[in-house]
């Protein structure tokens, strides 16, 4: 089975192309404002509109209050929301209520005492991201670039889909994928040229460098 690629943080026409082109499973628009990455609702539904069928559609928020969710909800098509923030279980389960969309929770990973984690939001989200805890001083909860331990979930399995995030790029998915069994990876900054502006080509070498890469699961 092919590895999935969810392609986040994509701004413009030409980065849902290239996405397209090199058999994304996902695409996601950034709705966190300070992000380098962060799209108006109106910049997302445009490009939302670009995507061919068969690419999901997903909407990344960071502690968004439900005025905002109902505006991205309702002006951009959507198959799935991304919640990035300290959401918790109650408040994923509020949102999937709410808007009838399946929510794939983010959690931050840095050492083992992270992992409880994986399985109480497993309990009540569609899927989960795998990421990497970011740093105190990091400036953004997501998108930086970093890698965490990956032997840490090695053989792991949760109760629902997951995905591994956090610093994959050309040269180490295929590596990320034979250490932790995942089957689905997310990538930002691992295929931009400057923070916010994705490369087509990087894009493209991103999903070469998982063709024919099969999970150990
Ligand atoms: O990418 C951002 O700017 C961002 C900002 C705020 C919250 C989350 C953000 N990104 C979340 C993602 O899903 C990233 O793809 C994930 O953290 C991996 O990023 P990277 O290490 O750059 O591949």
């Amino acid at each position: 089975m092919d590895i999935a690629i969810k392609f986040c943080g994509l701004r413009r026409p030409e980065d849902v192309a290239a996405a397209a082109v090199a058999g994304a499973r996902y695409v996601a628009f950034n709705f966190f404002a300070r992000s380098p990455r962060a799209v108006t609702v109106a910049e997302a539904r445009e490009l939302a509109l670009e995507v061919p069928p068969g690419i999901a559609k997903v909407a990344l928020v960071v502690d968004a209050d439900n005025d905002f969710l109902d505006r991205i909800v309702d002006r951009v098509p959507l198959d799935m929301l991304q919640l990035h923030g300290a959401e918790t279980p109650a408040r994923v389960a509020e949102i999937k209520a709410r808007y009838g969309l399946p929510v794939m929770k983010a959690v931050g990973i840095a050492t083992e005492a992270d992992l409880p984690k994986l399985e109480a939001y497993g309990r009540v989200a569609d899927q989960l991201l795998v990421d990497t805890k970011p740093p105190d001083d990091a400036g953004l909860p997501g998108g930086n670039g970093l890698a965490f331990d990956w032997r840490l979930i090695a053989g792991r399995r949760w109760p629902v889909p997951w995905m591994l995030a956090g610093g994959l790029t050309p040269q180490n998915a295929a590596l990320a994928v034979e250490m932790t069994g995942a089957r689905q990876v997310d990538v930002s900054s691992g295929v931009e040229s400057a923070p916010g502006v994705k490369d087509a080509a990087k894009i493209a070498a991103f999903a070469e460098a998982l063709r024919g890469v099969a999970s150990p699961r």
